[in-house]
């Protein structure tokens, strides 16, 4: 896969995006990073800024570029592949910071229905960031904070030196609750580490702990998740994929599954959001994953044995070897 890798970067208004980009953007290793921030006014990025052109793509001090997202997310995407191969641009991962009351799922469909996108671009996980101190208040009262967290495959809760240790365990149960799978991180002022914005995930998920892991006890956000062994015909998936897509519409926000496919050798990335399905194509280094199934579905208002009787639907259908 020679596509460019984009992260989102997510989290509610205030809760530390900003700042852990300018501290992504500090690090000699994310230097051919683009960063796309959605901000009307100043970009809050505090690098030296060096315009390259009269438009809103600025090449900062440390090699990385900053640009203003213009029109759709897509659009800005293409122009800055447009912009590499005329002008030289030079990039090769993108960081796009979501707006504070951004819903994740919406965003990551426009980008997976767009066919420029999936030939040029692959999605490479969702980072949220989670303000210790405010987010029993922020999920209390914004159905965005829910999803941002939901919908994470890491999620780092900042502010870490303004909250207690009570705060701290109850926002780290709370974010489990909500997303049991996604990695976690403990950040403050003191301890900062922009570079675990970057998720690449198409990298092997950390093992799963039972056969099946679920979670449904607040705010009605639901995750279940299966490991098997045994190879799925792409027809086996489409029919499966069909089934889900009956049965739980647009009740089911998000599915990721890595899936060994008979016809293929290495196994197959799959990425679901609002009634999507698409493949970024398949697993170069699969490591521990070259002969397991994993998939995961993350859902609003489902029951949790109607997501496990999915897996277990979807595990009967591979084929084991001999
Ligand atoms: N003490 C402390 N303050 C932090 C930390 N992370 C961020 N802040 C502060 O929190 C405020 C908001 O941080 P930003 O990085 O601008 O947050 P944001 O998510 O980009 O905010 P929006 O653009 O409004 O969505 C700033 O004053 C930061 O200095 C942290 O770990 N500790």
């Amino acid at each position: 896969m020679s596509d460019i890798p984009v992260v989102l970067l997510s989290g509610f208004l205030g809760a530390g995006k900003t700042t852990l980009l300018n501290d992504l953007l500090k690090r000699s290793a994310f230097r051919d990073t683009a960063v796309v921030i959605n901000e009307a006014g100043d970009a809050g990025i505090d690098h030296a800024l060096m315009e390259t052109g009269g438009d809103e793509v600025l090449l900062l001090e440390g090699g990385c570029i900053c640009c203003r997202l213009k029109g759709s997310l897509n659009a800005t995407l293409n122009g800055l592949l447009r912009r590499r191969a005329l002008d030289g641009l030079a990039f090769e991962r993108i960081v796009v910071e979501t707006s504070g009351l951004a819903d994740p799922a919406p965003i990551l469909h426009a980008l997976i229905a767009d066919p420029l996108f999936n030939r040029h671009f692959s999605i490479a996980g969702v980072t949220t960031v989670v303000d210790a101190a405010n987010f029993p208040a922020t999920i209390a009262h914004h159905a965005e904070g829910v999803t941002q967290v939901a919908l994470a495959d890491r999620i780092l809760i900042t502010k870490a030196d303004l909250a207690t240790a009570e705060q701290i365990a109850l926002v780290e149960a709370e974010v489990a609750a909500l997303n049991p799978l996604a990695e976690r991180h403990l950040l403050s002022h003191a301890a900062r580490d922009g570079g675990l914005i970057w998720i690449d995930a198409r990298e092997a998920p950390r093992p799963l702990r039972s056969r099946f892991m679920a979670s449904a006890v607040t705010h009605a956000v639901v995750t279940a998740s299966l490991a098997f062994p045994g190879r799925l015909t792409q027809e086996a998936v489409d029919t499966w994929l069909d089934r889900v897509g009956d049965l739980f519409g647009s009740a089911l926000l998000r599915l990721k599954g890595i899936l060994q496919l008979e016809e293929l050798a290495e196994p197959v990335v799959l990425h679901g959001v609002q009634g999507l399905v698409y493949s970024p194509g398949t697993l170069p280094s699969p490591g521990r994953l070259a002969t397991e199934n994993r998939m995961v579905l993350i859902g609003r208002n489902l029951e949790e044995q109607d997501l496990a009787d999915a897996l277990t639907l979807l595990a009967a259908m591979a084929r084991r070897a001999g």
